[in-house]
């Protein structure tokens, strides 16, 4: 990224000085891309000559919860990245591929030329975002949506001045932004080819992900010559059965005038002259090329790629998921948990609705989120909604999408709306049972018919999705009251599998040591026994997510040298629960050193003030990260004098 010929150091640090003390970039004087970038770095605070800490990268676990999600990205850039390396190993650079936030998931390089401190800063796990590290080919590159050299002084904050660096964003096959590809090294070492090769890199990656997500779809190559088909500057386009186009990458949409939003609700008849019968009558076998002529008169060659059928899609395992499939990874013995995952798993298969039951907190949306994982879907999106949190007027746009301009306070641009975006994935709906009646009319139809019309404008699109619905609401209830369709009720459920309650479950021990490996304690990390037995009797109303928590604060309350979680470790409402039910049995009581009731009170404020901090003041995401109800934070809240 910049202003051609590269502008000196001096004078960028001049421009800096001069945006840092007017609030402006001098006029005219810097790249368009650089100096929006600049201004975002200033407005978010940051400070080109400070020292301020950087942040923690990712823990490590959370790193590979984040690699598990992304793993269809990370198995597709892989070899490009190896290929990549190699023909920039001499020079003292690293290959980098971060999520669509600007998290580094995966790097390739030798670390030689980097301080310890820098080699921090470049490590997996580590935000490149630009609110947090200021103008950089990662976070520049993400917020323009578009390939971008950062060199040396053109670096917003000066700790990375010793950095040249060039970064391409990685679209899905919809026009999703799935993650950045980057290549970073000392700036003595710029070669001014290294932003081409990302970028043609970045490419491939996106014509790996699209021919391996829409397999199930008809997939055509494109390109003016006949030997252009086959090469990186072909267009790909992926069509449905109904003849919708699904799918396609850069070049494409260029060769055809359209734009990435145009994707799912523009057909064939409004793109190409040539019938689709003439496609679907000429697979690759038939030898040579198809001739197409598209709506605006220009020709194209075209190879046809038939699509796979549903079940034939292969099933490759992710880069984490090495023996066990993700919901086998999570079952820890219990027989009616292991029931609704072998169910989901055969549900999955055949992308047969799965309506899941369970109170709240059991681990619905968990359970859910590792059935699309462990189904062949999984390298398409997982796109959940929570229809209890949204406004009714929201749920509508936000599930459908809209047209641009279709009501006050829309995107200029329009939504594809969520639905859409889990084209060929799973889409999640949580507490369906609180969906008003208007929407259940809609969303059926869209079950029946495949196909979303979004708001304010006519054109139907064809969507294709697993769908996964969870209550916690005695849903078949509600169907009597007449509070939910019956016709939508059976067409949600396929199958429906009921998750048990936290004090049901038979494998409370192999459950504890699979909450505590994930908490990233210390090693030898245990139970104190006696609370052990307490904590298998205790009732939790909150289930696994008041249990995960209740461990979590245990393991964050532990001094330096202690591995074992005891009595003391307890937040004082389930403590004096566990009391109570240890005072009302037989067994002798445990000596618990319990802390006095000031400081466990300060405790549970000291956590509850975190967790504000961490989300902004944002009551539901703190109430969340502390596994209680938004009530329960309020009642708190009020409770601690606020
Ligand atoms: N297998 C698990 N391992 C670790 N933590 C878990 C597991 N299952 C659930 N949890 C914890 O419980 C929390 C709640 O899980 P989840 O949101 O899936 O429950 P839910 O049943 O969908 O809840 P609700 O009905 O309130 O939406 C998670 O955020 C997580 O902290």
């Amino acid at each position: 990224m910049r202003a051609p010929p590269l502008l000196p150091a001096t004078l960028l640090r001049q421009a800096r000085h001069q945006l840092v003390e007017s609030g402006c970039c001098p006029p005219d004087m810097l790249d368009a891309r650089l100096a929006r970038s600049w201004q975002r770095s200033f407005s978010a605070g940051l400070q080109p000559l400070g020292c301020a800490a950087e942040l923690d990268p990712l823990p490590p676990r959370t790193l590979q919860q984040m690699q598990v999600q992304n793993h269809g990205l990370i198995r597709h850039s892989l070899p490009i990245m190896e290929y990549l390396f190699a023909q920039v190993r001499q020079s003292h650079s690293m290959v980098i591929l971060a999520d669509s936030q600007g998290v580094l998931m995966h790097t390739l390089g030798d670390l030689d030329f980097l301080s310890k401190v820098e080699r921090v800063a470049l490590a997996c796990g580590a935000s490149w975002h630009e609110s947090q590290r200021g103008t950089n080919a990662i976070g520049t590159a993400l917020a323009e949506v578009d390939g971008i050299e950062v060199h040396g002084a053109e670096h917003y904050l000066e700790r990375n001045g010793f950095l040249t660096c060039a970064a391409a964003p990685i679209l899905s096959a919809t026009g999703e932004l799935a993650g950045i590809l980057d290549i970073s090294g000392d700036q003595r070492s710029r070669h001014p080819h290294t932003l081409g090769l990302v970028s043609t890199a970045a490419r491939m990656i996106e014509n790996s992900l699209l021919l391996s997500g829409c397999q199930h779809h008809t997939v055509l190559q494109l390109h003016p010559q006949p030997e252009g088909l086959g090469t990186i500057a072909q267009g790909l386009i992926a069509l449905s059965d109904a003849g919708w186009l699904v799918g396609a990458n850069r070049p494409a949409l260029q060769l055809l005038g359209l734009r990435a939003t145009a994707l799912g609700s523009t057909s064939w008849g409004q793109c190409f002259a040539t019938a689709l019968q003439q496609v679907h009558g000429h697979p690759r076998t038939a030898g040579g090329p198809l001739l197409l002529r598209t709506g605006a008169g220009h020709l194209l060659y075209a190879q046809v790629q038939a699509p796979r059928s549903n079940l034939s899609v292969p099933v490759t395992p992710a880069p984490a998921v090495t023996t066990a499939d993700a919901l086998a990874q999570r079952d820890t013995g219990d027989l009616r948990w292991r029931n609704a995952a072998d169910k989901a798993r055969r549900m999955a298969a055949k992308s047969i609705p799965l309506l899941v039951l369970g109170e709240s907190g059991v681990g619905k949306e968990l359970f859910a989120k590792a059935a699309h994982e462990a189904s062949p879907r999984r390298d398409a999106p997982f796109v959940a909604i929570n229809c209890a949190a949204l406004p009714e007027h929201l749920i509508e746009s936000e599930l459908f999408g809209y047209a641009p301009g279709a009501f006050t306070g829309a995107r200029k641009q329009g939504s594809p709306g969520r639905l859409r975006q889990a084209q060929g994935g799973t889409v999640f709906l949580d507490e369906i049972g609180d969906m008003p009646l208007s929407l259940q009319t809609r969303l059926l139809r869209v079950l029946q018919e495949r196909q979303v019309t979004p708001l304010g404008c006519g054109d139907p699109v064809a969507v294709d999705f697993w769908l996964i619905c969870a209550t916690h609401q005695p849903l078949r209830a509600a169907v009597e009251q007449g509070r939910f369709r019956s016709d939508l009720y059976y067409r949600i459920n396929g199958l429906t599998v009921q998750l048990p309650a936290l004090r049901e479950r038979t494998d409370l021990h192999a459950l504890t040591h699979h909450l505590l490996a994930e908490l990233d304690g210390p090693p030898g990390l245990h139970l104190d026994p006696t609370l052990m037995q307490a904590l298998a009797r205790y009732d939790w109303p909150g289930n696994l997510r008041q249990y995960s928590n209740v461990l979590r604060t245990a393991v964050a309350l532990l001094e330096p040298h202690e591995q074992c979680i005891s009595w003391s470790h307890m937040p004082d409402d389930v403590l004096q629960s566990l009391q109570v039910l240890q005072d009302s049995t037989p067994t002798p009581p445990p000596p618990p050193s319990v802390l006095p009731a000031a400081s466990l009170q300060t405790l549970s404020q000291q956590a509850i003030a975190q967790a504000l901090q961490a989300h902004q003041g944002n009551v539901s995401a703190a109430a969340r990260q502390l596994g209680i109800s938004r009530q329960t934070l309020y009642r708190r809240l009020r409770e601690h004098g606020h």
